[in-house]
């Protein structure tokens, strides 16, 4: 690539739930979390201590007429109240995070890719982009809900349950610590890296089998047609086996570190009971104290058991933050200076497109186009023509500035062609692809994208330079018609006369055709070059063809022979 003057800044990193922007949100709903579980904990807590000292008062008349039942009372009543509200204020707080965070991944990807337009966007499968585009981000959602918060509030309440214990007694504490310690720490440690690769190779499994699916339904009817649909099928099917054998696997492991936690909780809770009795024996620790203790030692369950959720989301999150930035770190094939080095003035004598010396191979390829030199003029028009595979469309691709050369120098207007921002070059050349693209659109939206202030009737005059003004006829709602996803509901060559109308409407400088006659028979062929020959008037024209086109007017033809651009000595020098 050459002459790039200024590169617009790049930031291939992805947005993460750790910068201050959503660190704020994700921060609040962790504290919410946190007040939720520990009022859980204290309830569960307290409850005990106050359900045992209010029997061991009510033993004698004396105790109960001085037992104190307001307080503990009041903090119970406290304690239901801020789990409940600190429960629905965590979810909210939680889902805006969530939802900003994703806000921002999207529009974050969606700025990457736009980047790499058109290659080497172009060349990447559509599945595997929608994959990464709506899967992928999903699942960086479960970096802070499943793995970050859980593991905070677990460690939270698991302290908090050891001061408790402590409090009753610091011998019960140090019973239950390693226990406690093992399932906050030891186990979500042991899961997160010991099932990272099995989840990661479960999210890349998942990811190009979807792609593979979105695949399959384009071609549905393509593999109908063949007699190969039995055949893939099969090899779906088979692929859904393995892939369901993973997923049960990864749960398996989930339940199992459920169970992991479940056990050394329980056990933590066997530790403090056991000790907590030969201390009750010998008066170290009070009745409710103790069943404070244990049941605070149960209570860290509700807190630690999410953090078997680590199991499946670390590897999934992981391998989906890796397949992301590997889209972003992706570069352009081109790119553009964000202001024009020099201002183009509208003078018609500045719109010569003219090339010297290139030479161009695609990327890893070694076919592509070499042209000596060449200078089409403002107002000309140029039938490039060539064998299929010979270059056409690779001529018509450096034209537009779709690609740049190995070698060598284009200009439009006196100006090298990749000194033009992006805005102005699409401005002054406008290029029919070899594929275009109809939306899922009316007609007439269709048709705007190539001049949204188009009135009705310059679109009915578009349309009727390509030849399309009977079919505008018949269609049932005319340009309020919607044309269904890819152009669906029109023939191949309605469609392209369409997307042709569209370009034509953008009445750029230059007009680059790549087929324009693609699916027209020899006398809609020599209509539609009429058309578009007056439509154009006194701009310029390249039209790249494999068919034979009589235009009324002075037309210069060029050929692709061997991967050379040549023409007869008069137009090629
Ligand atoms: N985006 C691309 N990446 C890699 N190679 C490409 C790309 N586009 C075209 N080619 C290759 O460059 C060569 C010339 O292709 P091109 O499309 O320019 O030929 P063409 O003359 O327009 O053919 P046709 O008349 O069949 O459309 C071919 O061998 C083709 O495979």
């Amino acid at each position: 690539m050459s002459g790039i003057d200024q590169k617009p800044p790049h930031d291939a990193a992805i947005p993460r739930f750790s910068q201050p922007r959503h660190l704020r949100w994700f921060a609040l709903a962790a504290l919410l979390g946190s007040i939720t579980l520990l009022a859980s904990l204290g309830l569960l807590a307290l409850s005990g201590h106050f359900i045992t000292a209010t029997a061991i008062a009510g033993g004698s008349v004396a105790s109960a007429a001085v037992f104190d039942i307001f307080r503990p009372g009041a903090m119970i009543r406290f304690f239901a109240i801020a789990r409940t509200a600190g429960r629905y204020g965590e979810r909210i707080i939680s889902h805006e995070a969530v939802l900003r965070l994703l806000a921002d991944l999207r529009r974050h990807a969606f700025s990457r890719l736009a980047r790499l337009a058109p290659e080497p966007l172009a060349r990447m499968a559509d599945g595997d982009l929608l994959q990464r585009l709506v899967s992928d981000i999903d699942t960086l959602d479960e970096a802070p809900l499943r793995v970050w918060l859980p593991w905070l509030w677990s460690l939270l309440v698991t302290a908090v349950a050891l001061l408790l214990l402590n409090w009753a007694h610091p011998q019960l504490a140090l019973g239950a610590l390693p226990w406690l310690l093992m399932a906050t720490l030891g186990l979500p440690l042991l899961l997160a890296f010991g099932a990272r690769r099995s989840g990661e190779h479960l999210a890349a499994f998942g990811a190009h089998r979807r792609s593979e699916l979105i695949d399959a339904l384009r071609g549905f009817v393509t593999l109908r047609l063949s007699g190969a649909w039995q055949q893939r099928r099969a090899d779906w099917l088979a692929n859904d086996q393995a892939l369901l054998q993973l997923q049960w696997r990864q749960r398996l492991l989930q339940s199992l570190a459920v169970a992991g936690i479940t056990a050394l909780v329980g056990l933590a809770t066997w530790q403090t009971a056991r000790l907590g009795h030969a201390l009750l024996a010998g008066d170290a620790v009070s009745a409710p104290w103790l069943v404070l203790a244990i049941l605070a030692a149960f209570g860290t369950l509700e807190a630690i058991t999410p953090c078997a959720g680590v199991v499946l989301a670390h590897g999934r999150s992981r391998a989906a933050a890796d397949r992301l930035e590997a889209l972003y770190r992706l570069e352009p094939l081109l790119d553009f200076p964000r202001q024009p080095a020099e201002p183009l003035t509208a003078e018609a004598g500045n719109f010569a497109l003219t090339m010297d010396g290139v030479h161009f191979r695609w990327p890893d390829r070694s076919v592509g186009i070499e042209v000596d030199t060449l200078c089409i003029e403002a107002g000309e028009r140029v039938l490039v023509s060539g064998p299929s595979g010979g270059g056409k469309s690779t001529f018509a691709a450096l034209a537009a500035r779709m690609a740049d050369p190995d070698r060598g120098t284009i200009r439009f207007g006196g100006h090298a062609l990749h000194r033009f921002d992006e805005a102005t070059l699409r401005r002054h050349i406008a290029l029919l692809p070899q594929r275009p693209h109809l939306f899922a659109m009316t007609l007439a939206e269709n048709l705007r994208l190539g001049d949204p202030q188009a009135s009705d009737d310059e679109l009915r005059a578009v349309l009727a330079a390509v030849d399309l003004q009977s079919w505008l006829a018949q269609l049932p709602d005319g340009m309020a018609t919607p044309l269904g996803e890819y152009g669906r509901g029109l023939s191949g060559g309605e469609a392209r006369r369409v997307a042709t109308a569209a370009v034509l409407l953008r009445k750029a400088a230059l007009t680059i055709l790549d087929e324009p006659f693609e699916g027209l028979d020899p006398a809609s062929r020599a209509r539609v070059a009429d058309g578009i020959d007056h439509w154009i008037g006194p701009r310029s024209l390249i039209i790249a063809t494999h068919r034979d086109v009589a235009m009324s007017g002075k037309v210069r033809k060029l050929r692709v022979v061997d991967g050379r651009l040549v023409t007869d000595s008069s137009t090629l020098r």
